[in-house]
């Protein structure tokens, strides 16, 4: 089969067409207000396209691996603060703080030889400056730092980090004083690749980490190996198909969308070197492969049938297409099947009592 056009669906008569394509293949004018399918009783817009959450701040995954980063304190926040640097992995972190009044979590994160507190600072250029900031040496601490962070329990001393860090167009965050701050942390789960944050933009951080736990509790648990395999995968495509003209981008991502969609989460996260290898055969025919595709032989050859019915879509909910759903927890599903056996019932005794 020659590649699918650009821009097209399914060129795969039995693929899946997915829950939703990618924006950039629809015009804008078909995009559907996302209200409509909203469970927030509070959203009653009858706008066309969904209204904007005058929230007050725009969440972003920000790319750190060029920046110098400092960060002022070395108590709790600061611990929070030092994990969540490490784990975006600037270009340098420098901790500036006194060994006196540094709790054990930040110490041990700059300076143990424990393996994965040394992983966890690999190619970054840690450093910790071993003193306590000065009012009169500020502008000589944050020369040349990109973004600089304050966990100190001393608000005048913070205002005037914040004061100084404006005047030379330094990004920072105040941890005592939001109003001084370029940015507010989040809380954030993060597994692999996947990070997930939530934000109440000041309102309430307590409940945004009850809220994130919820979240940990809802995500399935190898959400994050399943994120870090599809990298592998669009990696794999990239080396396959590096073009960057319009229409072999157009094509690239009309595949990528429709394998993402016929894996669910759990079987992303199996996807192994074997199994990348066999769905990234299917590009040049423009074959989007489901699990079931590269697994036939599996369970004594029965990966065959499940290949078939995956295809033709059986034990899904056929509404959303959520490769993650399941037809019995679908709720269109079992309204309707509730509604035949409701009415097969009734039909069943209206016979009986209509023949006596
Ligand atoms: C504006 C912001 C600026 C910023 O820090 O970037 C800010 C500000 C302040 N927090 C304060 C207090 C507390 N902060 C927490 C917890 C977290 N705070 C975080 C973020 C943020 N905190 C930013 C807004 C984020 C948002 O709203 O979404 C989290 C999410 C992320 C993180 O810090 O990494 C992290 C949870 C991480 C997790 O567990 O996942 C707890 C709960 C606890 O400790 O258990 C308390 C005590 C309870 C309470 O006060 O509500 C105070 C002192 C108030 C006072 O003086 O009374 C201020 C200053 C003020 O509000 O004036
Ligand atoms: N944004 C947030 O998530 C939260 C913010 N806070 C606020 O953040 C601030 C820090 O909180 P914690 O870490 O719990 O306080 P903490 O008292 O545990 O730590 C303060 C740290 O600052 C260091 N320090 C003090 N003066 C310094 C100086 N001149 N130079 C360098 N380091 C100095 C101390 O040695 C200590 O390590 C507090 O003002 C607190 O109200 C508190 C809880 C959450």
């Amino acid at each position: 089969m020659p590649p699918a056009p650009a821009g097209t669906v399914a060129s795969d008569p039995l693929a899946d067409p997915g829950p939703v394509p990618h924006p950039s293949l629809v015009s804008p004018s078909s995009v559907p207000n996302a209200d409509a399918a909203s469970t927030d009783p509070s959203h009653s817009s009858t706008a066309p396209y969904e209204p904007p959450q005058p929230s007050g701040s725009l969440l972003l995954a920000w790319q750190t691996k060029k920046l110098s980063i400092l960060l002022i304190g070395g108590g709790a926040v600061a611990a929070s603060r030092l994990y969540h640097l490490l784990c975006a992995q600037p270009a340098r972190i420098v901790v500036l703080a006194p060994r006196d009044g540094t709790c054990d979590e930040v110490s041990w994160r700059l300076t143990s030889d424990h393996p994965e507190a040394v992983a966890g600072r690999a190619g970054i250029a840690v450093e910790w400056r071993e003193r306590a900031l000065e009012d009169k040496s500020i502008d000589e601490e944050i020369e040349g730092f990109d973004m600089v962070l304050t966990a100190l329990d001393d608000a005048p001393l913070s205002r005037a980090v914040y004061t100084a860090c404006k005047a030379r167009r330094v990004l920072v965050n105040v941890a005592d004083v939001p109003p001084e701050c370029d940015f507010y942390f989040g809380s954030t789960l993060r597994r692999g690749a996947l990070s997930v944050m939530v934000s109440t933009n000041g309102k309430g951080p307590r409940v945004a980490a009850r809220l994130r736990r919820r979240l940990e509790k809802a995500l399935p648990d190898n959400a994050g190996r399943a994120i870090d395999n599809v990298g592998l995968l669009r990696a794999g495509l990239r080396k396959r198909e590096n073009g960057g003209d319009k229409e072999t981008i157009e094509r690239r991502m009309e595949w990528m969308i429709r394998v993402s969609d016929r894996w669910s989460l759990a079987q992303l996260g199996e996807m192994d070197d074997r199994m990348r290898d066999a769905v990234l055969e299917g590009w040049e025919r423009g074959e989007a492969k489901g699990y079931w595709d590269v697994n036939r032989s599996k369970c004594c050859g029965l990966g065959w049938v499940a290949s078939l019915f995956a295809r033709a879509g059986v034990g899904r909910c056929p509404v959303d297409r959520d490769p993650d759903g399941t037809a019995l927890k679908c709720p269109f599903v079992m309204t309707s099947t509730g509604f035949l056996l409701g009415l097969a019932t009734a039909g069943t005794a209206a016979a009986i009592w209509a023949r006596r």
